[in-house]
C-alpha cells in the first residue's frame, strides 16, 4: 500500500521533529536522500558522476535549500553544479553556502546542455500555477536532461495533484517524510514521473490517501472455497439496459461473470433479456434473490421508480449512470446495507448540485463531498478513479489508462465491481478492487491500441491471475 498526507499534517508532523533535532537536521535528511536518488541515476545513465553537469533550479524557500544543499553533495562527488536562482535576491542562505564551499556557480541563464536537472522551484509550500519568473525557468529546461523534482514537480498542488498554469515534468520525484496526495492524482501523478521516498524520521498516522498495490488487492479478491456454491460465491442482479441501449446490460452483464459473480440475474426489457442471454446463455432472467444489485447503466429515463425499489431492499446496490439521476440522499444515508455511487465528473456534478468543472478541478473534495452528502462509499471515474467512504482515506486507483475513455467501459466497471460486492467486499473495496482490476484489463486489452469495452471485460481474467501472481 502506497499512501499520502496532506500538507497540513506533514507540516505538522516535521514541526514536532524540528523540534526535537538540531537545527537544519531535517533538510540535511532530505538532502542527502535526494543526492543519493541523483547519483543512482546518473550512475544509471552514465556510469559515474564525476564530471555530470547538473543544473539546480532553485526557488526561494526550503524546497530550494534542499536542491541547493544536495547540489553541493553532488559538486563534492565531482559534478559540475550550476544553481540558477528564480529570484537572485531570496535563496536560502545556508545551502547557497554549501553549494559555494563544495565548488558549485549560480547563473541567471539556464544553462543550454545538462546531464541532470533539479526541479527545487516550489515544494509543498508552492501556492498556484507557477509564477512567471518560476515558469519562465521551467520552460527552458536544457533539451533531454532528465528532471528530478524535489519533494514535488512545481506548479503541482501537493495537497490535490491540480495544475494551475504551467508545471514541470519530471522523471522521478524524491519526496521527502511522506507523498503527498498530488503526487498520486492525475494530473499531478504523471507530471511527478516515478516515486522515490525519502525516510527523514516523520511520524504520521493516519492517511488521507492511499493506493492499493498488487498485494492489498490480492488479499481482497474473493477466492471460491472447495465448498462455495454459487449462492455463496454471490448471485448478482443487473438492472440495466434499454430498448435504446440494449448493449450496456450486456457489457455489465460480461463484467459480473467475470467478477467472479456465482451467477448473474438480469432485470430489463425483453430486447435487452434476448440481448445478454444471445451472449451469456449463463444468465438467469427475471427477479430472484441476489447478494447485489447493480443498477443504472444504459436504463434511460424515467426508471427512478425501480432504482428506488432496489435502494429500499436490505441488500448492497450499486448506483450507476442514469440510475444515479434524482438520487434522494436522505433515503440513501438512511440505508444500512452497502452502497456504492460510481458516477464520472459530469454525474457528480449533478449528485453535489454543481458544475462540472467544479468536480474536475476539485476531485478529491469531490469525492469526499459525495460520500458524505450520500452516506455512501462514492467511486469517481476518471484517469486517477477515486473511491471515498465514511470519512477515511481516499482510495486512488494507479492502473488507470486514457484507453478505458471508451464507450461501455463503465458498464464493465460496474457490473465487475457489483460482483465483487456480492462476494461480500465492502462498498469501498468492491470499487477500488474493481476500479483496480477494470484499469489492468484495459491496459492488456489495449497495449497500445484502441480497444472496445466487451475486450476489457474479455481480458478481466488475465487481469485477475496478474494480481494473484503478484
Ligand atoms: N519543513 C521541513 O521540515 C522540511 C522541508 N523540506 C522542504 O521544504 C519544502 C517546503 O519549503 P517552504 O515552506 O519554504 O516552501 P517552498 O520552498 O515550497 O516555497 C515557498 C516559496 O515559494 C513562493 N511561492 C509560492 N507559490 C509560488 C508560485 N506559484 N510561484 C512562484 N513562487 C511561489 C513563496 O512566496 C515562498 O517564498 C518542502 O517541499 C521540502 O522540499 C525538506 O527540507 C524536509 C524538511
Ligand atoms: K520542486
Amino acid at each position: 500500500m502506497r499512501t499520502a498526507y496532506s500538507v497540513e499534517t506533514v507540516r505538522a508532523a516535521e514541526g514536532e521533529l524540528m523540534a526535537r533535532l538540531p537545527e537544519g537536521a531535517l533538510m540535511q535528511r532530505a538532502a542527502a536522500g535526494l543526492a543519493a536518488a541523483c547519483a543512482r541515476l546518473l550512475i544509471r545513465r552514465r556510469g559515474r558522476v564525476y564530471g555530470a553537469r547538473i543544473v539546480l533550479l532553485v526557488g526561494p524557500g526550503d524546497n530550494g535549500g534542499d536542491a541547493l544543499y544536495a547540489g553541493a553533495r553532488l559538486a563534492r562527488r565531482g559534478a559540475g553544479v550550476t544553481a540558477v536562482p528564480m529570484d537572485p535576491a531570496r535563496m536560502h542562505a545556508g545551502g547557497l553556502a554549501a553549494l559555494r564551499a563544495a565548488g558549485g556557480r549560480v547563473e541567471e541563464a539556464v544553462p543550454a546542455r545538462a546531464d541532470l536537472v533539479l526541479d527545487g522551484l516550489l515544494g509543498i509550500g508552492g501556492k498556484g500555477g507557477l509564477r512567471p519568473a518560476a515558469a519562465a525557468l521551467a520552460e527552458r529546461l536544457p533539451h533531454g536532461a532528465p528532471v528530478v523534482a524535489v519533494d514535488l514537480p512545481s506548479g503541482v498542488d501537493a495537497d490535490t495533484g491540480e495544475v494551475a498554469g504551467p508545471a514541470v515534468t519530471a522523471e522521478v520525484t524524491v519526496a521527502f517524510g511522506a507523498y503527498k496526495p498530488g503526487l498520486l492524482i492525475d494530473p499531478g501523478a504523471t507530471l511527478a514521473g516515478a516515486l522515490h521516498l525519502v525516510d527523514i524520521g516523520l511520524s504520521l498516522d493516519a492517511p488521507d490517501v492511499e493506493v492499493l498495490q498488487h498485494a492489498d488487492v490480492a488479499r481482497l479478491l474473493p477466492v471460491p472455497a472447495p465448498s462455495s456454491d454459487k449462492y455463496r460465491r454471490g448471485v448478482v442482479g443487473v438492472v440495466a439496459g434499454s430498448a435504446q441501449y440494449p448493449g450496456a446490460a450486456v457489457l455489465a452483464v460480461a463484467g459480473a461473470l467475470r467478477g467472479g459473480a456465482g451467477a448473474v440475474r438480469y432485470v430489463g426489457p425483453a430486447a435487452a433479456a434476448d440481448a445478454v442471454l444471445a451472449r451469456f446463455p449463463e444468465t438467469l432472467i427475471g427477479r430472484g434473490r441476489v447478494q447485489a444489485w447493480v443498477v443504472g447503466p444504459g436504463l434511460g429515463d424515467g426508471r427512478a421508480g425501480e432504482v428506488a425499489e432496489l435502494l429500499a431492499q436490505d441488500v448492497p446496490v450499486l448506483v450507476d449512470a442514469d440510475g444515479l439521476r434524482g438520487l434522494d440522499a436522505g433515503a440513501l444515508r438512511d440505508r444500512s446495507a452497502p452502497t456504492l455511487l460510481t458516477p464520472h465528473a459530469g454525474e457528480a456534478a449533478a449528485l453535489l448540485g454543481t458544475d462540472r468543472r467544479a468536480v474536475e478541478s476539485g476531485r478529491l473534495a469531490a469525492v469526499r463531498q459525495l460520500a458524505e452528502l450520500y452516506g455512501a462509499a462514492a467511486l469517481l471515474k476518471g484517469s486517477t478513479t477515486l473511491v471515498a467512504a465514511g470519512g477515511g482515506p481516499v482510495r486512488v486507483n494507479p492502473t488507470g489508462t486514457g484507453w478505458l475513455a471508451t464507450a461501455g467501459s463503465g458498464d464493465v466497471l460496474s457490473g465487475l465491481a457489483g460482483a465483487l460486492l456480492a462476494a461480500g467486499l465492502s462498498a469501498a473495496d468492491a470499487g477500488a478492487v474493481g476500479a483496480y482490476l477494470h484499469g489492468l484489463a484495459g491496459r492488456r486489452a489495449a497495449s497500445g491500441a484502441p480497444m472496445t469495452a466487451q475486450e476489457i471485460a474479455q481480458a478481466l481474467p488475465e487481469a485477475w491471475r496478474d494480481v494473484r501472481r503478484g
